[in-house]
Formats: C-alpha cells, structure tokens, sequence
C-alpha cells in the first residue's frame, strides 16, 4: 500500500515556509501528549465476579474479611503428643516423665474427649489439641511410645500449638480493595472461604488487520501478497499487557466492511486495536473511513517509527479504539507507547508504564532532530550488574526478523541527534510481564 520511504532518520531542518513544497507534512505532537490524551479518555471497566484461580493477576475490587478466625481452632504445629506443660516440669534428659498415651488425634478429626492430669494423646500436625491439653511435644523429644510414653524434656505452655486466630481474628479485613492477586493472595481467599472474587476485569481487546495486501497465516502470500503478523503480535501485545485479546484477522480495505465488522465488534470489545490505513495513500481506508465518523482523531506523532496513528473512541459505550500504522515495527512500538498503558490503566494498574532502564550504548545511535526515536535494541546484563545496549537491525519499521532479535527498545529522545558509545541511554525492556 504505502512505501516507507520515510523510515530514514529525517534531519530536521528550519520551518518551511507557507506554501513551500514541504508545507504539506503535519505538524508533529508530541509522544507525552499524545500518551495524556488516551489516558484522559481510557475510563474504568465495572468489576466482575470471577472464579479464584481466573481471577489470578487481577487487582481485588472489594474488600474481603475472614468470616472466622484463622486458624479456626488451636492445633498442633508438631507431630507429637498432646500434653500439660505443668505434668513436664521434673522431665530431663536422664529421668524422663513418663504418661499413659490415652488416644489418638487425627488430623480433621470432628470431636474428641477431653484429656485428663497425667495423660497424654498422641497427635498429628494439623490436629486439634485435645481439651485439658496445653502444649504439644514433639516426637523426637519422646521414646515415641504407643501406650506409655517417656518424654525428656519439659515444655511452656503454648509451644507447638498454633492458636485459633493467630494468623487472622474473626471479622479481621483479609485483602483491601486493590490487592493485586498472586498465588500468596488466591491462597488467603481460599483459606478464608471465598471462591469468588469480584476483581476488576481483564480488558477485552479487539484485533483487526487492514489491507488488501494482507493473507491470513497458513495461506502462502503469493506476488504482491503480504502475510498478516501483526494481528497476531497485537493479540500477544495485548495478551502481554494483561488483556484478553480476540482477533479477528483481515479486513480488506473497503470502508463499509471496515464500519459493519467495527460495529458488531463493539459488542464485546473494551477497546479495539485496528492497524494499517493510517497513512496518506489512497487506499489508507481507516483513516478515511473513520475520520468522516468524528470521533477518531488521526495525528502525526512525534515519534519514530509510529508516526501515523489514530485514537479516539466509538459507539454509545465510547470505546477506545487505538488506529495503529500498518508497519509491524511502528504498530508493536505504538501499541508499547500508548495501547499498553491505557491496557494497564483499564486493569486497574497504578503504574501504567513499563520500567525503564539505563544503558550504555555499545554502539553510535542516530535519531532524527524533533523525534522521539525508538530503536529494537539487544540488551545485556553485564558481570557488574549494569546494563549495555546495542542496536538489532536498521531503524526500518518493515523489519520484523530484527524485530524479534530484539529484547528491548532503546528510547532516543526529541532532542537527541546522536548518542556516541559508552553514553548511557534509556532503554525500554520488552519482556514478558506477568498478566
Ligand atoms: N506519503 C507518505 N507515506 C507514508 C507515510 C507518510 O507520512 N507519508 N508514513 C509512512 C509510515 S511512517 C508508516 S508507519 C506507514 C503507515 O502506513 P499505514 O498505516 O497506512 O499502513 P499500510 O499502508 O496499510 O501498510 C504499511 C506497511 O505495513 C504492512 N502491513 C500492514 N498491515 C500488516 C499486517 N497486518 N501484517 C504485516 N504487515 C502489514 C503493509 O504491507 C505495508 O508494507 O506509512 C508510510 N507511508
Ligand atoms: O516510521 Mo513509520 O511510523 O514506518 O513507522
């Protein structure tokens, strides 16, 4: 469709005059403005109900108590036998106590009798002390008899038992709202009987691809055909970024379809991701077709590659729709720099942005004059912990083999034209976050 003839780093030269042959390129907007406009816009998604184990990685949205204390019951932290401290006292190494071992308590066990002076029962981790018992001995301390046992030592009151409520009182706030829930949180849910939760939702991400040039994968592109990777990598971005992601695959450039497949997909979507058709060429459907709607904004970023893109929002519900440019690289790092956050904002996240790290250059970098260039990039993790960085492949956004060479992208800055080696440079890690 279009050609990326602009890819090369552009030297920024003075303002053209009015009327001047390169009056025709758009004023450029900043990243960080184009970045607080979408977050401006991304809302919030109601809570929903979910399972325990589907609603891992979520943020809580409620507040949840423990109905009954936990533990529930004072219980054995040693396998051993249930005793009174007070019947220890005289026990040593040499002339051990000796008590009759009057029964056994199981671990689940629903009832049991009580437990006279100068008795003893034998008792499993997890088990209930039995009444008149205060304190638990272990095994190894014991000739670990069956009716009679001999124990060497004496005990306090209280050791080895686990004490009803110790871990959480009764009517104690188990995880405030806005908990993040990791396998540690799931398991203070379950502990304390919840097997709901409501959490706030993960995004439902729409993926579309456009462009008549485009096949689906499995379908070998013949001349002039290309295959679509970039639904599949958005749908993994979004996945990535803690979304569920549908793809939906290839719409052809053909205004009507675009508008029909956008409105039935608004059913189910929490934002849509479309990318291609956003550029100048006459077949830059998305940008023609969604323009004339109104509520979609197309824009000249300042940034490199990503320069193109499209945002705003559609429908009653006014979801999001991020219109990203067609070449694979400038829509994986648009969809980085805006989509990801506003993801992240919509699962609740308080920080929405990657961290960045720094990094010395390995290599001299080059970035156009009022750009905010970002380049794939390799990083290292040197012996002394610091980082280094060096550059994966040309800055052309058409090269997906360097693209997935890459492990990070390195962010050169508007005011940047040239980083010399050894500098340090930021660098925006692109590894796998948990969802
Ligand atoms: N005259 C101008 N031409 C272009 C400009 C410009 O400012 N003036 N900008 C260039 C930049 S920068 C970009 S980025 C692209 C954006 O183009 P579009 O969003 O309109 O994308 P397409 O034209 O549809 O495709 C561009 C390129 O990417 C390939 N592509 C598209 N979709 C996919 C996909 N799903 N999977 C894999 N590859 C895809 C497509 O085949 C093209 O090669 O515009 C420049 N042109
Ligand atoms: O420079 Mo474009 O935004 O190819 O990516």
């Amino acid at each position: 469709m279009t050609d990326n003839s602009n890819d090369a780093p552009v030297a920024a030269g003075p303002e053209p005059a009015p009327g001047s042959r390169r009056s025709g390129r758009p004023a450029l907007r900043p990243v960080a403005e184009q970045l607080a406009r979408v977050l401006d816009t991304i809302g919030t998604i109601a809570p929903i109900e979910l399972a325990l184990l589907d609603a891992q990685g979520l943020l809580l949205a409620e507040e949840v108590h423990a109905d009954a204390p936990l533990p529930g019951f004072d219980n054995a932290a040693m396998d051993g036998y249930a005793v009174r401290a007070v019947d220890l006292r005289q026990a040593t190494e040499d002339h051990p106590v000796v008590l009759p071992v009057v029964g056994d308590v199981m671990a689940g066990a629903r009832s049991m009798s009580g437990m006279g002076p100068g008795l003893c029962m034998r008792i499993m981790t997890g088990a209930a002390i039995p009444p008149g018992a205060d304190a638990v001995i272990p095994l190894e301390d014991t000739d670990r008899g069956v009716a009679r046992v001999a124990i060497h030592r004496p005990i306090r009151t209280g050791e080895c038992v686990r004490r009803t409520g110790e871990d959480l009182p009764a009517g104690a706030l188990a995880l405030g709202q806005g908990a993040i829930l990791g396998p540690q949180q799931i398991a203070l849910l379950a502990a304390v009987g919840h097997d709901r939760v409501l959490v706030q939702p993960r995004p439902r991400v729409v993926v579309i691809s456009t462009g008549s040039e485009l096949v689906d994968v499995g379908r070998r592109a013949g001349f002039g055909e290309v295959s679509d990777s970039n639904s599949y990598m958005l749908a993994a971005a979004a996945r990535d970024a803690g979304a569920d992601a549908y793809r939906v695959g290839i719409i052809p450039d053909d205004h009507a379809r675009l508008l029909d497949v956008l409105d039935s997909q608004l059913l189910r979507a929490d934002v849509i991701i479309t990318s291609g058709g956003v550029s100048m060429g006459t077949a830059d459907i998305v940008k023609e077709a969604l323009s004339q709607i109104g509520t979609v904004e197309f824009t000249t970023v300042a940034m490199q590659p990503g320069s193109p893109q499209g945002f705003g929002t559609l429908g009653h519900e006014k979801t999001p729709i991020f219109c990203l440019p067609g070449n694979p690289a400038a829509a994986l790092v648009s969809f980085e720099v805006f989509a990801r956050p506003a993801i992240r904002k919509l699962l609740g996240k308080r920080t929405v942005q990657r961290q960045t790290v720094e990094a010395t250059a390995l290599e001299r970098m080059e970035s156009p004059d009022g750009k905010r260039q970002y380049r794939r990039g390799l990083l290292h993790r040197e012996p002394d912990g610091r980082y280094s960085v060096s550059l994966i492949g040309g800055h052309g956004s058409h090269l997906i083999a360097a693209m997935a060479a890459s492990n990070c992208l390195v962010v050169l800055n508007e005011d940047v034209t040239e980083v010399s080696p050894g500098s340090r440079v930021t660098v925006q890690p692109l590894m796998l976050a948990q969802r």
